[in-house]
């Protein structure tokens, strides 16, 4: 029997496999980087067939070193990097162009001329987001333009979709054009309301319906592998962008549990329940997931950089040979000695949105140490995520039962916690911090009937360790004040 599930987890920088067993332990992995493609500053592309041939690679690979076959796998969950699009040619399958990166600031003036026409009001109450160049909507527009091929997507030749529709479509030997509501929540075209692709919206940015994905719950029928592919067909039951699925890695399946991802960036997700609740200012309402057409609606706040500034010690000011070294050099001085770093190095995210900040390292003295600037490296993760989840928790009404982390930063005890002292809450870290993946299973074992309930999955959530608050409420604020004197001083940089 069919026991096990696979997760394809396509990201930034590389795509994965992971095999879990029933019990939610990963069997195998397998991970394959591929090239970023950087045209002019500000903006990034990948190549669509490097994502799909890498992706597949590792699905192969994974069952290769579990040394199970597609008669083992009940069921593939795919979970993907949100807001990337691909435009490619229903007959041939082949890419228009390569696909433009959620980070890509390519459409900026676009989105200045939508803002100076008024239209942020309309798009935030439709969809629940900003705009911004970080979302889809655009992205398909400046594709279209590019290419002249308004017309052709008109009559369905060419089709658009973010990453996940793209791995579905070869998954299934173009069988399936469809996208699940966490991925169509990220597009700036769909209404979180009256779940459909907006007409108005639509109409605005110039994107015919027809090139668009069919929208469906993330756990439930997406089709069957081609068979070629695997040697057997395998059933794909759930699809969902990746900070939703950790989401649901991470059981956060009632209102007032989040969870914070601590990669690249940091994205922290707050379950708000079944209503889209507005969101406060720089912050996002957007879908969590659907299950049999109920929706989970979440708050989210993404900060741009975050892990990203370590590895930024570690290759442009070489201060550290390996990320995990900024540990051990951040022990080597009992705190940051007043200095700040805001890593606002492409503008800074939620809940500021300010595209002209740039970053700052502010309360050097002559007795500065790497040690110092080190810690407040770290301690800038902390400092971006407290802002985002303190607006969270003060002006949404949802009260913040509790903090799950996981991501590649999330194995430094020190950062985590300086993250509950901030807070004044405790935070957790499970056993399995591959979370992304494992929602994504989850979501397509649900459905599968590998799993029988939610509950049954938030049994399985393992703690690893807690982080209890131990700051006094006068030292947390003066740090807190510190962090957004210089938060402010980084801001509007390159516009003056
Ligand atoms: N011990 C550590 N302390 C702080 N940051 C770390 C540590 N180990 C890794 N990182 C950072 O975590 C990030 C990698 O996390 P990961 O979840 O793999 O990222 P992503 O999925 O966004 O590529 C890198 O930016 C790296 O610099
Ligand atoms: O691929 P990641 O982990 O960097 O995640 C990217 C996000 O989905 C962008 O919104």
């Amino acid at each position: 029997m069919a026991t096990h599930v696979l997760a394809l987890d396509q990201g930034t920088t590389s795509s994965r496999s992971i095999l879990f067993d029933r019990r939610g332990r990963a069997v195998a992995s397998a991970q394959q980087e591929f090239p970023q493609i950087y045209p002019s500053p500000g903006h990034v592309e990948h190549d669509p067939l490097a994502i799909w041939k890498s992706q597949l690679k590792t699905a192969r690979a994974a069952l290769r070193k579990a040394g199970k076959s597609a008669q083992d796998v009940a069921t593939i969950g795919i979970t993907n990097q949100r807001e990337t699009v691909v435009l490619w040619d229903r007959k041939t399958g082949r890419p228009i162009d390569n696909a433009l990166v959620w980070q890509s600031r390519i459409t900026t003036p676009l989105c200045e001329k939508l803002r100076q026409d008024g239209w942020e009001e309309t798009i935030r109450s439709k969809t629940g987001l900003i705009i911004d160049p970080y979302f889809s909507g655009t992205k398909f527009r400046y594709l279209l333009d590019k290419h002249k091929l308004r017309r052709r997507a008109a009559k369905g030749e060419i089709l658009a979709g973010t990453v996940d529709s793209w791995l579905l479509w070869n998954l299934t030997g173009g069988a399936v054009h469809a996208t699940d509501y966490s991925n169509a929540s990220r597009t700036m075209l769909y209404n979180i309301h009256t779940l459909d692709w907006d007409d108005e919206l639509l109409d605005l940015l110039k994107v015919p319906r027809q090139m668009l994905p069919e929208v469906r719950d993330s756990s439930g029928e997406f089709g069957v592998t081609k068979k070629a592919l695997f040697g057997a067909e395998i059933p794909i039951c759930g699809v969902a962008g990746d900070q939703q699925a950790a989401t649901f890695g991470q059981a956060c399946f009632e209102r007032g549990m989040a969870k914070n991802t601590y990669g690249t960036g940091c994205f922290i997700l707050l379950n708000v329940g079944r209503k889209p609740i507005a969101a406060p200012p720089g912050l996002l309402t957007t879908i969590g997931w659907g299950i049999n057409g109920r929706i989970t609606y979440c708050l989210e706040g993404s900060v741009f950089i975050g892990g990203a500034a370590v590895q930024w010690l570690r290759d442009g000011l070489k201060l550290i040979r390996k990320s995990s070294d900024i540990e051990e050099l951040a022990k080597s001085v009992p705190d940051s000695g007043g200095i700040y770093l805001v890593p606002a190095f492409v503008g800074l995210g939620a809940p500021h949105w300010d595209s002209y900040a740039r970053g700052l390292l502010i309360g050097l003295d002559r007795s500065t140490t790497g040690g110092h600037i080190a810690r407040a490296a770290v301690e800038a993760m902390a400092y971006q995520s407290h802002d985002v989840i303190d607006m969270m928790a003060s002006q949404s009404k949802v009260r913040l039962k509790t903090l799950r982390v996981d991501g590649g930063a999330a194995v430094n005890n020190d950062l985590l916690q300086f993250q509950a002292d901030l807070l004044g809450k405790p935070v957790q870290r499970p056993v399995i911090t591959e979370t992304t993946a494992l929602g994504a299973a989850y979501l397509a074992g649900l459905a599968a009937k590998v799993w029988g309930s939610t509950a049954e999955l938030a049994k399985q959530w393992e703690l690893d360790r807690e982080f209890p608050p131990q700051l006094a409420t006068s030292e947390r604020k003066r740090l807190i004040n510190g962090w957004s004197s210089a938060v402010t001083r980084s801001k509007r940089w390159l516009a003056d």
